[in-house]
């Protein structure tokens, strides 16, 4: 506050600083001396008065370790004994700590803090340490050798003083293990006090093998929304030993160990930076027991070390941090590519001369390129950035780009999350719902809703770039965004044949993975549905009309989601099996908040597409999608929502809570675990929204839930027969209406319109599938308790 704000005139405060001025320099010594006493005073007073600190002493790590017996593994030769892999520093200097210092990074240094475990207080009895060896095998090295390094380990921490801490190691075969019950989080331990710690023992090869499946898993838990991004840091540590061979594979570059790498980066993350001691790597035919005997003495000093402190303190030279086998950060602009209006050099654009010579024109470069939809000399740049103007054409000097380049950080950023990326702008990911339908574990909400298949769907995009930023995007941020198209245009065949491949090829790899039932895996080897949702926009592609009708040519249903800002696009789109259009607020500033889109014109994009949507509801089977999050676009909204559904009346309305995805795009855009709601306040949202669509005199009602996914089905009485709902799409009807009358030919939704909806989906009764085995995160089957 200024001095006018205290009614004193700045005069007067000039007075009083002079006064206080001249006081200082009459008086300084004596001010000085008695605040120096006044604090010595009050130092002497709190060292008496206060409990005194526990200092931190360094634990004495080789104490007690002349007693030690030599031991023998079970070959008596191949792996060293805790004596052998101590005692060589001490020979070679005579002075046991200044050797082991000489010796590399094997020690830990530096203080030791001991923090409370979580849930330590929730167990009984002295803690336990359960080491894991966990290995993989094809050619059966591995297996003996991980063998008898359990053995070798288990002999040399009976031989500690201290040795009832550690239980026998136990040994697993990764061909057999379930991940989900020691790779989502650390085994459950019934009330005992058990800590773990991973040893993971990895040949590499390069063919597939079941190291693709584990790396697989351990990619996809660490990016899964629904689990924390390091949902192993309760395990003690982790460490990896490598085993290749120098004969194929010479050099790390040239691909040895190249999967023990992949495995120690990915453990660093899932286990919050838990690395307890360097990945281990060795050429079996020359030096891998030498170097195994190294990396299994540093492993002993850490294992001894944290049965001391109870944790890995500072940790190991070279330990804990991910990123030194990880290039994924490196990405200095998080993935993202932002192509804002405006960024292109001045003078790159000409007159449009009408949008069917555009597309003509894409044609002809295409055609020019052959299917392979290479870089053409020309660019195109369709612009969608003023609705109504769509593809005006430019024809810049430069030479156009992809939009995903191969070896990009956005490409290695998006194949590292499990996309693979088709031609140079369009993605492919098997889904999680697909992998739970597999292994007959359930599916996700359109199973319940509409009757589609998820292990025989396959999650597509021919566009990964998005016209939008929305908050709550769970893609990382890592995909291109843009409102122009400016990019190679890839044939739509190449697409179709190249998704289908790659989507044929993940599932594949899930062959062998324990549950994946027999039937279900044959089934998923023909694609029947396809959703248009994965990550960017569809209908930014200039081709999606072609797309859909090679889709369809093949009866895979489509499930086309659109950000609606793109009417032009919208209006010309072809017939789809089912059109959805995200609603992701009930009025303007709402919106700009959550979908942070590009388009200045956004608002009245969005609304055009709701007419639209309105228009076509008696050719097209519409939904608007509602993702709630709590604190943007909830409290008070359901009138306006209401509002948008008059307008649009839409066949469907899904309300879907949002999933929290825990990366830093999420939090850079403010979004924490409270904006993720309850499924009982999704569920008081859905009857608030409910009501306010009869007090307008618009027949709809709660028609089905997915409890699982906090999904909810608000129905158009056009889809109630006779009391009954009939959400169910029936999809042969769909293709023959199709194959009869073309893809702009007039049926409606009601045309191909299915079965009753099954009882255990209504409203009411959850909407998972009694054949189905509901299990939790970790794979164990859930009881109902009713
Ligand atoms: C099919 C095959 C592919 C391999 N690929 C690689 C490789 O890419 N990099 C590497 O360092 N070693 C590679 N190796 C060598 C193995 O990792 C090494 O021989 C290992 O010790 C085999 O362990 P196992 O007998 O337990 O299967 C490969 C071996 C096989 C049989
Ligand atoms: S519809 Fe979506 S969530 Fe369901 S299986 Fe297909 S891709 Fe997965």
């Amino acid at each position: 506050m200024d001095s006018e704000g205290w009614g004193f005139s700045p005069s007067i405060m000039a007075r009083v600083a002079e006064y206080a001025m001249e006081l200082w320099h009459e008086h300084r010594i004596p001010i000085i001396l008695s605040t120096l006493f006044v604090l010595g005073v009050l130092r002497i007073y709190l060292h008496y008065t206060e409990e005194p600190q526990r200092l931190l002493v360094l634990p004495k790590l080789y104490e007690g370790k002349s007693q030690d017996k030599e031991k023998v593994a079970e070959d008596g030769k191949s792996f060293p004994t805790e004596k052998e892999s101590l005692k060589q520093p001490t020979e070679s200097s005579g002075d046991e700590k200044s050797a082991k210092r000489k010796a590399g990074p094997r020690r830990i240094k530096g203080d030791i803090t001991k923090k409370a475990r979580a849930g330590a207080e929730a167990t009984k009895g002295p803690r336990k340490i359960q080491t894991l060896v966990f290995y993989t095998c094809l050619t059966g090295s591995t297996e003996k050798i991980a063998k008898q390094f359990a053995q070798s380990l288990e002999d040399s921490l009976k031989a500690k003083e201290t040795s009832s801490t550690y239980l026998t190691p136990k040994i697993l075969d990764l061909a057999e293990a379930d991940y989900d019950e020691y790779f989502i989080t650390p085994p459950k331990t019934d009330g005992e006090s058990i800590d773990y710690f991973y040893l993971l023992l990895l040949p590499s090869y390069n063919i597939d093998s079941i190291n693709d499946n584990f790396l697989e898993h351990l990619r996809e838990t660490h990016h899964d929304f629904r689990i924390d991004t390091s949902p192993l840091s309760p395990i003690l540590g982790y460490s990896v030993f490598g085993f290749g061979d120098r004969e194929g594979w010479p050099t790390e570059e040239e691909g040895f160990c190249f999967q023990a790498k992949e495995v120690d980066k990915w453990m660093a993350k899932l286990s919050g930076r838990k690395r307890a001691y360097p990945l281990g790597m060795g050429d079996w035919k020359t030096d891998g027991k030498e170097r195994m005997a190294e990396w299994q003495t540093g492993l002993l000093d850490v294992l001894q070390h944290v049965e001391e402190t109870g944790g890995l303190g500072e940790g190991v030279p070279g330990s804990g941090n991910p990123i030194e086998s990880d290039d994924e950060e490196i990405d200095d602009d998080d993935g993202e590519v932002v192509f804002e209006e405006g960024t292109e050099s001045k003078g790159t654009k000409q007159k449009s001369s009408g949008s069917l010579e555009d597309v003509e024109d894409i044609g002809r470069i295409m055609a020019a390129n052959g299917s392979t939809g290479k870089k053409s000399s020309a660019p195109i740049a369709i612009d969608f950035t003023t609705e109504g103007k769509t593809n005006k054409k430019t024809t810049a000097a430069a030479a156009v780009k992809e939009m995903v380049p191969k070896n990009s950080p956005t490409y290695n950023s998006l194949t590292k999350q499990g996309y693979s990326i088709v031609g140079s702008h369009s993605g492919v990911k098997i889904c999680r719902w697909t992998k739970s339908a597999l292994r007959g574990r359930g599916s996700c909400y359109k199973y319940s809703f509409y009757g589609i298949n998820s292990h025989q769907c396959m999650e597509t995009t021919p566009s990964l770039s998005c016209s939008n930023k929305c908050v709550f995007c769970w893609r990382h941020g890592t995909n291109p965004v843009g409102t122009t198209w400016r990019w190679v245009v890839d044939p739509p065949d190449l697409i179709f044949n190249g998704v289908k491949e790659n989507h044929y090829k993940k599932i594949k790899m899930m062959r062998g993975v324990p549950g994946v039932r027999a039937e279900r895996f044959s089934e998923a080897m023909r694609i029947r549905h396809c959703a248009l949702s994965l990550v960017g926009e569809p209908i930014f592609y200039p081709y999606i009309n072609e797309f859909l009708a090679m889709l369809h040519k093949e009866r895979i249903s489509s499930f086309l989601v659109c950000n609606a800002q793109h009417p032009d696009q919208l209006a010309a789109l072809t017939h789809v099996t089912q059109l959805y259009v995200s609603i992701d607020a009930s009025n303007k500033e709402s919106l700009r908040r959550i979908d942070r889109p590009l388009h200045r014109d956004f608002w009245e994009r969005f609304q055009k597409c709701l007419d639209i949507l309105r228009e076509r509801r008696f050719r097209q089977r519409t939904v608007f999608r509602l993702t709630l999050v709590k604190g943007f676009n909830v409290e008070d909204e359901a009138e306006g929502y209401a509002d948008l559904v008059e307008r649009g009346l839409p066949c469907f309305v899904e309300i879907k809570g949002v999933t929290y995805c825990g990366t830093s795009t999420s939090s850079s855009a403010g979004l924490t675990m409270s904006n993720v709601p309850f499924y009982p306040e999704v569920c008081d949202f859905v009857l608030a929204l409910e009501k306010a669509l009869l007090k307008r005199g618009l027949k709809y009602g709660i028609a089905a839930e997915h409890a699982h996914s906090c999904c909810i089905l608000l129905a158009s009485d056009r889809f109630n027969v006779n009391g009954k709902w009939h959400t169910i799409i029936d999809y042969d009807k769909f293709f023959n209406l199709l194959e009869e009358k073309g893809p702009d030919g007039d049926f409606t939704p009601e045309d191909y319109m299915g079965p009753e909806t099954p009882e255990w989906a209504t409203w009411g009764n959850g909407g998972f599938d009694p054949r189905d085995q509901r299990v939790d995160r970790k794979g164990k089957p859930i009881v109902e308790v009713s």
